[in-house]
């Protein structure tokens, strides 16, 4: 539905030039909800920009329903448009408007006769659930209610595609998940097409079908979510991985971990499981062969789609050359060790 080819974009020109997109591959199939997550200045904006045309790219093509964007006028790409509707971080409603006038603007501006404008804008609002302040002005909603109007909004022209440029990094956690569910259901009930762009990986495990990781302009790791939180190799696709699961070391470690080895000291694990390595009971082999103990101070596995991977925070105990040959076993069984320090054994 939507296909970026060869595309990029720079800001500035000749030895100016900046280059916010590079080389960019991506394919969002019919139907599908897929995630653009990168860090801040990756270029993600410009990403989701360019495929609507709201930035023209540098480079590349840029088909949505099997048409290049980049080859029509002015008045072709109005039309065009009507295809594909947008969500923003901060709603960009007008303030004069009621959310009734809000929703209709779209339908106003592509010169829909007034009743049927009345029986769309209704039909939108009970889908979002705000047919009751439909009399209301913006500024006295809360943050998911003028989302809920910004998502009624895009679609009054029926669009195949939805654009969701960090739709809910201005919500609270539980208005995000409300939100995200709205969307899930759009995508299913209407069967549109959703590319939407985070920082967040708890939303593309909440509602993606696959994601693409941009990395200073360039998409560094893409695939099917599940595939992605269990096989993803990318240093900075692992971070994500792990800020989405909420892993902490325990306060009191913390502040009695001790960065370099020492006598009496034993080292505080981070072991990262995926695809195959889940289903290994690399641990308790470990702990038989070489005779140390395992002690889990936090642990955190989780299922999406066909895959299962996880984390656990472990303390390993025993003398020092039989802590080297666990950690040395552990990373055979392709195992991600990560020593995060050392703390004071325990009398
Ligand atoms: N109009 C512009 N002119 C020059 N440089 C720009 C312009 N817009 C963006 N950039 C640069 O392009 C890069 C990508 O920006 P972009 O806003 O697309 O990233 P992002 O991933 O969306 O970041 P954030 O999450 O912080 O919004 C950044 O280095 C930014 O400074």
């Amino acid at each position: 539905m939507i296909k970026l080819s060869s595309l990029s974009k720079a800001y500035g020109e000749g030895k100016n030039a900046f280059y916010a997109l590079k080389g960019i591959e991506l394919d969002v199939p019919a139907g599908q909800i897929v995630g653009v997550i990168g860090a801040s200045g990756a270029g993600k904006s410009t990403l989701i920009r360019c495929v609507n045309l709201l930035e023209r790219p540098t480079q590349g093509r840029v088909e949505v329903d099997g048409v290049d964007l980049t080859a029509l006028d002015d008045q072709a790409l109005t039309l065009a448009r009507r295809n594909i509707g947008m969500i923003f971080q901060h709603f960009n409603l007008l303030s004069s408007r009621t959310v009734f006038e809000n929703v209709a603007l779209p339908l106003e501006l592509a010169n829909w006769p007034k009743e049927k404008i009345t029986a769309r804008v209704n039909e939108l609002l009970d889908l979002v659930g705000l047919t009751h302040r439909a009399k209301a002005y913006p500024s006295q909603l809360s943050g998911g209610q003028k989302q809920r109007v910004a998502i009624a909004r895009a679609l009054g022209p029926a669009p195949k595609v939805l654009l969701c440029d960090e739709a809910t990094s201005a919500l609270d956690p539980q208005t995000t998940q409300s939100i995200l569910a709205l969307l899930k259901e759009i995508n299913q009930k209407l069967g549109i097409t959703i590319l939407l762009i985070t920082h967040e990986m708890g939303v593309v495990k909440s509602i993606c079908d696959s994601v693409a990781l941009l990395d200073q302009g360039t998409i560094i790791e893409q695939g099917e979510v599940g595939w992605f939180f269990a096989h993803a190799q990318a240093p900075l696709a692992k971070e994500f991985i792990r800020s989405s699961l909420h892993l902490e070391i325990p306060a009191p470690y913390r502040e009695r971990l001790q960065k370099a080895p020492a006598d009496g000291f034993i080292p505080l694990l981070r072991l990262g499981f995926s695809g195959n390595t889940i289903d290994t009971p690399a641990i308790s082999h470990a702990s038989r062969q070489f005779g140390i103990d395992v002690n889990i101070l936090s642990a955190s596995i989780e299922q999406i789609g066909h895959s299962r991977f996880g984390f656990l925070l472990v303390e390993l105990l025993g003398d020092a050359a039989a802590q080297q040959t666990t950690i040395a076993y552990l990373q055979q069984q392709q195992i991600d060790v990560e020593v995060l320090g050392y703390v004071q054994q325990h009398a």
